[in-house]
């Protein structure tokens, strides 16, 4: 079977569910709230972005972030963690942004994104747009023209841009490069699309190119189950292929138009596209996969890498607001 995205109309966010309807309350239960306990449309029903991400530190300071860049009362001060009766997500505001982790891979996202999706339906939120923010490897061959002492010139293709550049999902596709999520249901595989909001994402690119000091790019977005033997690593407890397979299949993967991978984005597009939610996502590149597996940066670079895909959307989020030029203050 084969589910497909539907964007709706009136910009609500669409639950595909008819028992929810015939409950009393729904429990938010990972998220620590509830239609009983909770006014959830006084508490959410003016959020416009939503943003997540793996880690909870890494989603409190983009909220931290945001409250600075969108100039609120209090952008100083501690944030209180809505989710805190909760220790599974940790769930932070500023003003019409709310910040949310998710933990590491596609069980733990989609459990985040069930909740969620229900919590802005429930909210009764409209035109909500939902960015990943999160990290990953790249897979970054450039294509070098040179002109040798020959005269000719010559295209040749090298391990390309530096770890730290920024990569703006078109598609996400599985570890077979198919744009598809496979969900099983029943014990039935029901396959879903992975489409993302193009528009979106070329809306991200525009405003990419006021930040200067790092690149991004636009490209497919390959999401697995492991980060070890399913990224194709040599450095895992587990191996049994060659570094000859491994480079093999990662140039499959470039030939394919993957540009980076990670663990939860076909998922997210899943998810979010058939609940109509416009979706993207934006991973930096801890590392070019094609000179290595192990992530060698130091702490203080690796924050700042983690710093690029939440300025970018900060720099977004400002435009869409009408708040002029994009912030450019760092964390
Ligand atoms: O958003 P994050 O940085 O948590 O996502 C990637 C994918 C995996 O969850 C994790 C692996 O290190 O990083
Ligand atoms: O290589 C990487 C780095 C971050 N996240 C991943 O999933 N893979």
């Amino acid at each position: 079977m084969t589910e497909t995205t539907g964007y709706s109309g009136g910009g609500f966010v669409h639950v595909k569910n008819p028992h929810l309807d015939s409950m009393e309350e729904d429990i938010l239960y990972h998220l620590d709230l509830g239609t009983k306990t909770h006014n959830l449309p006084a508490m959410f029903g003016d959020i416009k972005f939503v943003c997540v991400g793996g880690s909870p530190n890494r989603m409190r300071a983009f909220a931290q972030f945001m409250r600075r860049e969108l100039g609120l009362a209090g952008a100083g001060e501690e944030l209180p963690d809505i989710c805190a009766g909760s220790d599974r997500y940790a769930m932070y505001r500023a003003g019409p942004v709310l910040s949310i982790s998710h933990g590491m891979g596609i069980p733990s996202i989609s459990i985040m994104l069930h909740e969620l999706i229900k919590l802005l339906h429930h909210a009764k939120c409209r035109d909500v747009t939902i960015i990943r923010i999160g990290t990953s490897g790249g897979l970054v061959w450039q294509q070098v023209t040179g002109v040798p002492s020959s005269g000719l010139a010559s295209v040749s293709l090298c391990p390309g841009i530096e770890a730290g550049s920024v990569v703006i999902t078109d598609t996400a596709v599985d570890s077979s490069f198919q744009p598809r999520f496979e969900q099983v249901v029943l014990g039935e595989v029901v396959v879903r699309s992975t489409e993302l909001d193009k528009d979106l994402a070329e809306e991200l690119l525009a405003c990419s190119r006021e930040i200067a000091d790092f690149p991004t790019l636009i490209g497919h977005t390959m999401c697995t189950y492991d980060f070890y033997e399913g990224q194709g690593r040599l450095d895992g407890a587990l191996c049994s292929f060659s570094s000859e397979k491994k480079l093999e299949y990662l140039r499959r993967a470039y030939d394919a138009g993957v540009r980076n991978i990670e663990m939860e984005s076909t998922a997210f597009a899943a998810l979010c596209g058939l609940c109509g939610l416009k979706a993207a996502v934006v991973c930096v590149a801890l590392l070019d996969r094609l000179e290595g597996d192990q992530i060698r940066a130091s702490h203080e670079v690796l924050w700042e890498y983690q710093q690029r895909p939440q300025r970018l959307i900060a720099a977004f989020i400002r435009q869409r607001l009408g708040l002029g030029p994009a912030g450019r203050s760092q964390h």
